[in-house]
């Protein structure tokens, strides 16, 4: 009979993922991902429930990765909060299964597995798609993905200046004092990205809030929130005036607000630049719209149970 399925807490997940190990390990499920013929991964758009009473989602993210064998998926609460809300946005859970028996070997926390990964996915487009001499970043929104897009980013580039902006002045200064480095609040968008080189929108906006006629041509922004077909952080002319990559066409298509209501066509995967099949146009102004994937969080897992029974 199969052992019961050991589970492993927030704090323990926050131990044992870190980047330098992450990164790699998602370029490579990128890569496959794209690759024509993708047989090596499968993974359905996330089946989204709607929870209309509370303004929220609930969505299901299986994925299975043949060659390296992992089963997985992730159950991931998604809601519109009320600014001034102590209610969280996001919920997660991720289950990794023995695909030979069925059975759940692990049952892991997720946000913490949920603000990692995506942070990382948008550290690979950054390092893909950023201009060559990148000195200033722009964070808009200081919540959990703020926090963990701050870190990778100051972890993996060198940027000279570190703005945030958030919808409240004082939760833009708590997440300031809250960085290892300085970060400088500025009260409005279009002040904060002036003359940014790399944004990051990590806002749990269903209108825009970043608009193109403020954003330094040749800048990249990693466009994180937003991941409904009718919710929108970026206005039309960005998203027209962008080349515009995402972690899946099939999901970016079904889901991304962004993309389908401002009419933007998507230009690369990021597995595909990651291939070689498409190029990377660093000198162009360039959006990564994320919306993150089964497959990402089944890596992320995967590297946990490993680490977990490391130390066990
Ligand atoms: N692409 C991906 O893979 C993922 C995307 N997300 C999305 O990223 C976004 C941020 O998530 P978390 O940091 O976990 O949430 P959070 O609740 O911790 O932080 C959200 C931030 O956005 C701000 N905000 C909320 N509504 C806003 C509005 N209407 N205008 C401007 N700012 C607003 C809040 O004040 C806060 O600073 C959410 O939209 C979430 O759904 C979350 C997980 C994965
Ligand atoms: O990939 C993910 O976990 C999510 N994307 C949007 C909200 C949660």
């Amino acid at each position: 009979m199969a052992e019961p399925p050991v589970l492993i807490r927030q704090d323990e997940v926050e131990d044992l993922l870190h980047y330098k190990d992450l990164i790699p390990r998602l370029e490579i499920a990128l890569r496959k991902f794209s690759k024509l013929d993708s047989a090596e991964v499968i993974q359905p758009v996330r089946t989204t429930v709607p929870l209309q009473k509370y303004n929220g989602f609930l969505g299901l993210m299986p994925a299975y990765l043949v060659h390296e064998d992992i089963l997985c998926t992730k159950l991931v609460c998604f809601y519109k909060r009320e600014s001034g809300s102590t209610l969280p946005s996001t919920q997660a859970t991720v289950l990794l299964f023995d695909p030979e028996y069925g059975n759940v070997k692990a049952v892991m926390d997720g946000e913490v597995i949920t603000a990692k990964r995506t942070a990382a996915v948008s550290a690979i487009s950054a390092k893909l798609l950023m201009p060559a001499k990148s000195d200033v970043l722009t964070i808009l929104g200081a919540g959990h993905q703020a926090l963990s897009h701050y870190n990778v980013f100051t972890e993996t580039f060198s940027f000279k200046e570190v703005r945030v902006w958030s919808r409240r002045k004082e939760t833009a200064e708590r997440f300031a004092q809250s960085t290892q480095g300085h970060v400088t609040v500025l009260e409005s968008v279009e002040e904060a990205v002036n003359g940014a080189d790399v944004i990051v929108t990590v806002t749990g906006a269903s209108e825009p809030v970043l608009f193109g006629q403020w954003v330094k041509p040749g800048a990249h922004v990693a466009a994180v929130g937003a991941c409904r077909p009718d919710w929108r952080e970026l206005d039309d002319v960005l998203m027209r005036q962008a080349e515009v990559y995402v972690d899946s066409r099939e999901g970016a298509v079904a889901e991304s607000g962004d993309i389908i209501l401002s009419g933007a066509k998507v230009f690369a995967e990021l597995g595909e630049v990651l291939n070689g099949t498409r190029p990377a146009l660093r000198e162009k102004t360039t959006v990564f719209k994320s919306l993150g994937m089964g497959i990402q969080d089944a890596v992320s897992a995967k590297l946990v149970f490993e680490q977990w029974k490391n130390k066990h």
